[in-house]
């Protein structure tokens, strides 16, 4: 069943323009120039309860504004979009109460405040009952080990205890819909994995669907079948992560295991096609494109004593480079009009 479906949503932004010097200062106050940035355009796709779906685009992409718009926070320029059968930014109780979004790089508990009291401020907010409150901030306290934070001032946590901290703060109301805004910038590499196997975790026990942005391409494999990929504001692609990778990398890895390394430089060059090589101590590495990926390997097998050979994907970093470098004809985040 849909959780989330997005219809041609649309933003752009109107964001003033100065230019330096006195004389274009009082030019603005008698007319005021604007100029419009497009975030998002045209976007579409629908995401099913209980799904995980990576959110993936290089900066600026308009990801953001994307996980705003169906958090309520901000009206799109045009499109639709409805989230739990709501339309996001009429912010609607019902729908708020049942959807959270977690900004990494946003603070959104009370700085001054003990953790616990932020938390009791969520409780009043989102009107959850006591038992409730209680039984779930427990299991939070238990799952994140949050024990010895609950009562520290947010001001005096780590990156890493605060952003648990924050979590936890967003599920006291057990959302059914969870926006995820680079939740593990920043955080150690121990820190990341705890984070991601909560969020497995909670998407399992819970059926709540995730959409999730994050540079750190270990969170998307861990956890999305899924991706959605956006660039200047535009849906690139909606599919599996393999397909992803079927469809974008260029290149595969050859590498075998030699019997002895007899074979020359020359000779190694002339059976892999040129292709750049790498020596190792018990044999060699090449990175063909993947056309020629068959041939490379039948020649590699027939000329050379090879005790072992694999064929590997590029790692996934290296295809949404590939994916990102994408050509488009009409860049966001720049003048698309004057004002
Ligand atoms: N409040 C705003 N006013 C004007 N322009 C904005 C505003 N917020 C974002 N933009 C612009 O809209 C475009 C998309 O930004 P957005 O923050 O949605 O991208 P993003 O994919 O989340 O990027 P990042 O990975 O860097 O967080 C960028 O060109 C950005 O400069």
């Amino acid at each position: 069943m849909t959780a989330i479906t997005v219809d041609r949503l649309h933003k752009t932004y109107t964001v003033p323009e100065r230019e330096g010097g006195l004389r274009a200062a009082v030019g603005s106050l008698v007319r005021r120039r604007t100029r419009q940035v497009r975030a998002v355009a045209e976007v579409s796709f629908e995401i099913d309860h209980g799904e995980v779906v990576g959110f993936l685009g290089p900066n600026g992409a308009g990801k953001t504004t994307t996980l705003k718009m169906l958090a309520g926070l901000l009206h799109p320029t045009s499109g639709e979009a409805r989230v739990l059968g709501s339309t996001p930014w009429q912010r609607e109780r019902s729908y708020l109460s049942r959807m959270a979004l977690i900004m990494g790089q946003r603070n959104q508990l009370q700085w001054d405040i003990p953790v616990l009291d932020s938390y009791r401020l969520n409780q009043a907010v989102f009107r959850i009952p006591d038992a409730q409150f209680r039984s779930r901030l427990d299991e939070l306290t238990e799952l994140l080990e949050l024990q010895a934070l609950l009562r520290k001032p947010v001001r005096n946590l780590s990156l890493g205890e605060r952003m648990k901290c924050e979590i936890a703060g967003s599920l006291l109301h057990a959302p059914q819909v969870l926006f995820l805004d680079e939740p593990t910038i920043g955080l150690d590499v121990a820190m990341q994995r705890r984070i991601r196997s909560f969020v497995a975790d909670y998407n399992r026990r819970t059926g709540a669907c995730v959409m999730l942005t994050s540079h750190y391409m270990a969170d998307v494999e861990a956890l999305c079948r899924r991706v959605i990929v956006i660039h200047h504001g535009r849906l690139l692609f909606d599919g599996g992560l393999t397909d992803l990778v079927h469809r974008f990398a260029a290149e595969k890895t050859i590498t075998v295991e030699l019997e002895e390394s007899r074979a020359d430089d020359a000779d190694l060059a002339r059976l892999v096609g040129g292709h750049p090589l790498e020596r190792s101590a018990t044999g060699i590495s090449v990175r063909v494109p993947k056309a020629e990926t068959a041939r490379v390997a039948a020649r590699l097998l027939a000329e050379l004593p090879v005790v072992d050979l694999v064929v590997e994907e590029p790692p996934i970093e290296s295809v949404i480079e590939q994916v990102f470098d994408a050509p488009e004809e009409q860049p966001s985040g720049q003048e698309v009009t004057g004002g």
